[in-house]
């Protein structure tokens, strides 16, 4: 293992320690592997292997993988090379219930626990740290379970000790509401995707999670500090990111990422590149101070910029 020591976030619930960033295998992967329509989920891009293997190497104890992203072989083969211990890994996988939105049906149409089984067995692991559903939008021409009877399978494996935490991915606070009234097990995390120019993916969403004691993980944590992303070299935050950067000697990237941090809330990045990797430690080393903070979240709330699922969150 690295001799890096990456801080956790405790889950309420369980009292289970996450570390504080996670490396994700989804998005940029995920478009790989879809792209190649002579790649399927048994099939391995060995770049991918090498991708995941160069995270773990560069210290990211905390995976982030989903059954939709078709990536859980190449996760699986990296975690072998890596050398690293299970225990020493944070591993999060989510349920696919299918993508209207993407003409695709579920890959485990009979629910979570035919998902949990088949990633547990391609990860080549016991059991899972967390497992997600990812999102709320079931529709039963692609997925033959409501999100009620998913809910029930994931808490059924819990009690099994398949899945050591569960939780909800996308979740709005309508269907976290409904969720909870049928929930034994409550939700122990929702993975939504959050930065400083999207601070609520939905109306109230992130002070209900915080309200219910529901740890918020962001995914395209570093939309404010890529202009491919933006579409406005004249964003707001610039002029700000400037004096921070040189006050803390880092890449904007490292702002965006330290100010989700500081929050409370839990990124979710990713990168092919072995130094950017690195890069993304260097928010543990510094502390924004309340004012910096206060004046980032202010300026952030005046533009708004949405990466993900504009078709299902802007209608
Ligand atoms: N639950 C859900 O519905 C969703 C979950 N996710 C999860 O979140 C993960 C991360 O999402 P994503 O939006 O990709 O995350 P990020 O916001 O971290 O963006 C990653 C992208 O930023 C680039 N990048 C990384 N570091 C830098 C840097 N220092 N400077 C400039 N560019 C940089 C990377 O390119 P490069 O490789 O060139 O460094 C990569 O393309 C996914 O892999 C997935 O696991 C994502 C979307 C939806
Ligand atoms: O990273 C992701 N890319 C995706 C594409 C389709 C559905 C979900 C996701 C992700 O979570």
């Amino acid at each position: 293992m690295p001799a890096l020591t990456i801080p956790t976030f405790t889950l309420p619930g369980t009292g289970d320690q996450v570390p504080a960033v996670g490396f994700g295998s989804g998005s940029k992967h995920r478009l790989k592997k879809w792209g190649n329509p002579e790649m399927n989920d048994d099939s391995i891009d060995p770049g991918i292997v090498t991708v995941i293997a160069d995270a773990i190497n560069a210290g990211f104890n905390h995976l982030d993988g989903a059954e939709t992203y078709t990536t859980r072989a190449e996760m699986g083969l990296a975690i072998k090379e890596s050398g690293v211990a299970r225990k020493h890994l944070w591993i999060t996988d989510k349920y696919d219930q299918g993508w209207a939105n993407f003409k695709r049906a579920s890959t485990s149409p009979s629910g979570p626990r035919e998902s949990i089984l088949k990633g547990l067995k391609a990860l080549g692991v016991e059991y899972y740290d967390l497992f997600l559903i990812h999102s709320p939008f079931f529709d039963e021409n692609l997925v033959n379970v409501t999100l009620a009877e998913a809910w029930k399978q994931l808490e059924q494996c819990y009690e099994e000790g398949l899945v050591k935490n569960i939780g909800v991915s996308n979740f709005d606070v309508e269907n976290l509401d409904k969720l909870m009234k049928v929930a034994t097990h409550k939700p122990q995390v929702n993975q939504i995707e959050y930065h400083l120019y999207l601070q609520n993916q939905t109306d109230g969403i992130s002070d209900y999670c915080r309200e219910n004691n529901i740890q918020i993980e962001a995914y395209c944590p570093l939309t404010p500090a890529l202009e491919s992303r933006i579409n406005d070299a004249n964003h707001p935050l610039k002029p700000e990111f400037k004096k921070l950067c040189e006050k803390y000697n880092v890449e904007p990237s490292v702002i965006s990422l330290r100010w989700i941090y500081q929050s409370g809330v839990i990124p979710i990045t990713t990168s092919s590149n072995a130094e950017r990797m690195k890069q993304a430690f260097q928010m543990f080393d510094f502390e924004l101070t309340d004012e910096e903070f206060d004046t980032l979240t202010k300026i952030g709330k005046s533009y708004k910029v949405r990466a993900y699922f504009p078709e299902l969150f802007e209608k």
